[in-house]
């Protein structure tokens, strides 16, 4: 008796799967399989700050194919990148995640987080209740305007790079050195820990 569904290579239906589609698929499938490090950056200045530092990390963590590893200490900074005094100071903290995302997935992922907790754009660096940067992706390099990688200003930022350091003391900065050295060529002026706050690592 003949095997009714059993497609042998003369079978008519079975059809030439392109090289690109096979390409495709095992890139995706290498990415399912193979999570990759993203380190983020969380900052606040309006509004409840710890708490929106928290609920940022929660859904983040909430977020299918996302998993955080780690959160750093808490700073509080002065806004760097504008008027001295006209701005509240900032909460910032950094995360790093283990993700099956791509980068274009977690950036919309980041956006959509923002936006969660009214994130509003005006100007440039204004205030704001929450902003989530990619300062990193596995070892990507790109100048991509839509997402840049490393982050294009996180290598002059202490806001950024003194959390990171706390989390992760060998850390490198893709493309620009490790992160000791070059927190060693910023000031940490205004970049203060706070040593009586704290965020949780989801469970
Ligand atoms: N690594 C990155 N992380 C987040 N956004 C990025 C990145 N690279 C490029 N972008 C783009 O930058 C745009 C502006 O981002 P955003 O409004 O968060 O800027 P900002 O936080 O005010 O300033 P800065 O970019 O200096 O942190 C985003 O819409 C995004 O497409
Ligand atoms: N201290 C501090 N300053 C900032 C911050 C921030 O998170 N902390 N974010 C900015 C735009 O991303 C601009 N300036």
């Amino acid at each position: 008796m003949t095997a009714p569904f059993l497609k042998g290579p003369s079978d008519p239906t079975v059809q030439p799967v392109p090289a690109s589609v096979v390409d495709q698929v095992d890139a995706a499938d290498t990415t399912l399989s193979n999570p990759k490090r993203a380190v983020i950056s969380l900052g606040s200045n309006l509004g409840n700050r710890l708490e929106t530092l928290q609920g940022a990390i929660d859904a983040l963590e909430d977020t299918p194919g996302v998993r955080i590893k780690g959160v750093s200490p808490v700073y509080e900074t002065e806004p760097w990148g504008v008027e001295p005094g006209s701005q509240p100071s900032y909460f910032n903290a950094i995360v790093v995640l283990k993700t099956t995302l791509p980068p274009s997935s977690l950036l919309e992922r980041a956006h959509a987080v923002e936006e969660a907790f009214h994130r509003v754009r005006d100007e440039r660096w204004g205030a704001r209740t929450l902003d989530v940067d990619i300062v990193a992706y596995a070892d990507l390099v790109s100048d991509d305007p839509q997402l840049t990688l490393p982050h294009p200003r996180a290598h002059e930022r202490a806001f950024v790079l003194a959390p990171w350091h706390d989390l992760e003391p060998e850390a490198q900065l893709p493309g620009r050195g490790t992160v000791a050295e070059l927190l060693g060529t910023l000031t940490r002026d205004g970049v203060t820990p706070r040593e009586d706050l704290e965020l949780q690592l989801p469970e």
